[in-house]
């Protein structure tokens, strides 16, 4: 956790609904440009706990401080005004024109209304709905897709530093929501924004999530990073919870980087730093999948043509049997190669050792060693 203070901090916050405990003691500190994930199967009081952090709800017992206030102390409004809200539902207002729905809060809080149209002009184009064809249409006229991005957009508008997310793509075809996600994560604003979101969708937590509260019954079973709920489960809960995905989620949070020590490197390449290879090159900081995509995206080289008055067929697969697709690995200085790399680590510089050759059976035999390396007890 940095030095500086909390944005949001949380201490024995509990909730009932009569005998029914549905948040239980939960405690957590989010830092400022952190994504918390709330994650938990249905009814586990995600929901529930997210409207504590802007007092649509109110707890039983516990504290949240927002900024160092406790919210106890601020008027819901006020404080609403300070934290972007969206919903799944999206809750965008029908009578009111795409860029009127962007201006709402902005034009509650008083901005002056050139600042409120070039705002709004400036979120729609970065969310792809270019605002020529799409401020003056109603929300009966968007996709799914589109009005979420409406959705976000006014959350984005008064620009808050604090975002909060309940299951914001749920309503959403698998397609659409994939590209959504994309896009949410390419944001360059959210990037800076403190935001808490809540899914049940574990690729979706693992995607999004610097820190994930995973929650069972309204209590933490356990807050850490996707790779910590991975290969640390504090619990048997969390252990069978991802049990399912075990492997897509690994591919999705092991880096090439972990994967260095157990990739051959290509001693007998004259590659320097100053002549790297001049295409198919992949940085030590991708994902396994990132990598796997990439592999598989690039064509087979076709074999050689074989003249048939001069060859066999044999004969002219062993001389040219069309070598599998190749990416070359530029290990980044300065990263630790073992499993304690970070997934999230900056993009790598120029390679300082010798390239690495990756090839689609080489990056699942050195997945394989440190899959089973990290997940012995
Ligand atoms: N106003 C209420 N009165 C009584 N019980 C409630 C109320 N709101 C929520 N609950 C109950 O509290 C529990 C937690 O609800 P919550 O919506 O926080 O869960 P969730 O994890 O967000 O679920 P989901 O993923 O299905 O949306 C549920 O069992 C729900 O039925």
């Amino acid at each position: 956790m940095p030095d500086s203070q909390p944005v949001i901090r949380v201490r024995g916050l509990s909730k009932h609904y009569g005998t029914h405990a549905v948040v239980q003691d939960v405690s957590f500190d989010l830092a400022a440009g952190e994504t918390l994930v709330l994650l938990g199967p249905s009814g586990c009081g995600k929901t529930t706990l997210l409207k504590t952090l802007n007092r649509l709800i109110e707890p039983d017992a516990g504290t949240v401080e927002v900024q160092g206030q406790d919210v106890r102390n601020q008027r819901p409004e006020v404080l609403r005004r300070g934290i972007g809200y969206v919903i799944q539902q999206v809750g965008l207002l029908p009578h009111l024109t795409v860029a009127e729905n962007v201006a709402v809060v902005p034009k509650l809080l008083g901005h002056p209304a050139a600042e409120v149209a070039t705002r709004t002009e400036e979120l729609l184009t970065r969310l792809h709905l270019p605002p020529t064809r799409y401020a003056g249409q109603y929300p009966r006229q968007l996709s799914g897709g589109q009005q979420q991005r409406v959705g976000l957009a006014r959350a984005l508008a008064a620009n808050p530093p604090i975002i909060l997310l309940d299951e914001p793509f749920g309503a959403l075809d698998p397609i659409t929501r994939a590209g959504i996600r994309r896009e949410f994560q390419e944001l360059e604003e959210l990037r800076q924004k403190t935001v808490v979101l809540v899914t049940h969708d574990v690729q979706e937590a693992f995607e999004l999530a610097d820190r994930i509260l995973l929650l069972d019954g309204g209590r933490v079973q356990q807050l850490g990073t996707p790779r910590e709920l991975l290969f640390q489960p504090a619990n048997d809960f969390v252990r069978r919870f991802f049990e399912a995905e075990q492997l897509t989620l690994q591919l999705r949070t092991l880096t090439l980087n972990d994967l260095l020590p157990y990739l051959a490197k290509d001693t007998d390449s004259n590659y320097t730093s100053s002549s790297k290879p001049a295409a198919n090159t992949i940085q030590s900081n991708a994902t396994v999948q990132q990598a796997l995509e990439v592999l598989s995206a690039l064509p087979t080289p076709a074999p050689a043509p074989v003249v048939a008055s001069q060859y066999s067929t044999e004969a002219a697969l062993a001389e040219a049997p069309g070598t599998p697709p190749e990416l070359w690995l530029l290990p980044a200085p300065g990263l630790s190669a073992g499993p304690a790399a970070s997934a999230t680590s900056q993009p790598a510089a120029l390679p300082t050792t010798a390239p690495v050759s990756l090839t689609l059976p080489s990056l699942m035999a050195a997945f394989g060693q440190v899959s089973q390396r990290l997940q012995r007890p």
